[in-house]
């Protein structure tokens, strides 16, 4: 089956055409396919579906194989996918996801996708108790205690679910041991995506991220726009600031309560999965 693989900030995927295969057992297949020795390698895959609410339809798996309701790097990915193979021939148009249906602006360099902006909708900070225990709904900076470790921890919706940590220096984080504590503590039931994040001035902050699924990243989209919402509440940050993360930069702009990203995506190459 024909593979496409993309990278936005260094968060990479694999993506197939479901409008051409009929794929099935999806779950088995990322687990297969995003496998870094075993497969073909990525930290997510994303399958192309025809939408009755939007011009197209993204679903997203993690490498683990678990569904996630959004994918900020990865739909803009996604999104120079499908205007590239000119399955939707528009520069502005609408992708469905298990989030809602997002709006995306591509912009064209000689008659391909550099650059993709998404309009991320608005953040939420009430969770479900199916999401977030009772004791960790609705909490912005709150201090809590993670394996007798204490962190300044909020909650936030964008997309798919975060919380955010800010740390006075990055580097005293050891992001894979403290990020997969969070990420499985009991009051995260679905289990979370951790940011850990250092403010640089007001308009930039650095942000690295354990995400539910995948481990550590080398860039999450959802979460650096979820760190930028937090960001600008807590420690006073510009509403359009650059979020630096191990993999690049991106744009996060807060305008009348939504959140758009902007950031690069890139076709690594193209080839047939075998399986
Ligand atoms: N791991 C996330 C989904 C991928 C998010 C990330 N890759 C992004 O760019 O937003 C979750 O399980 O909610």
């Amino acid at each position: 089956m024909h593979f496409e693989k993309y990278q936005g900030t260094g968060n990479d995927f694999i993506i197939f055409n479901g409008l051409e295969n009929k794929i099935e057992d999806r779950e088995t297949l990322a687990r297969k396919v995003c496998h870094r020795r075993f497969g073909i390698g990525a930290d997510g895959m994303m399958i192309v579906e025809n939408s009755n609410i939007a011009d197209v339809r993204m679903d997203f798996f993690n490498s683990d194989g678990t569904v996630a309701p959004m994918c900020g790097n990865g739909i803009r990915c996604f999104a120079k996918y499908v205007f590239d193979n000119k399955i939707v021939e528009l520069e502005d148009f609408t992708v469905e996801t298990l989030a809602g249906v997002m709006n995306v602006n591509l912009s064209i360099e000689g008659g391909l996708t550099r650059f993709v902006t998404i309009n991320m909708g608005k953040p939420e900070f009430e969770t479900s108790k199916e999401d977030v225990s009772i004791e960790a709904n609705r909490i912005i900076n709150k201090k809590l205690t993670f394996d007798e470790e204490p962190y300044f921890i909020s909650v936030i919706t964008m997309g798919t679910l975060h919380s955010v940590v800010f740390v006075d220096d990055l580097k005293s984080i050891d992001v894979n041991r403290q990020g997969k504590t969070i990420e499985s503590a009991p009051i995260f039931p679905k289990k979370i995506n951790v940011n850990f994040a250092e403010v640089m001035d007001n308009e930039n902050i650095k942000v690295v991220t354990y995400e539910r699924g995948a481990g550590q990243t080398l860039s999450c989209g959802t979460g650096a726009a979820a760190t930028a919402v937090v960001s600008a509440l807590v420690k006073g940050t510009g509403n359009d600031i650059n979020v630096h993360v191990l993999g690049g930069k991106l744009q996060i702009k807060q305008l009348q309560k939504e959140v758009y990203m902007t950031g690069p995506a890139e076709l690594i190459c193209r080839g047939m999965y075998n399986f």
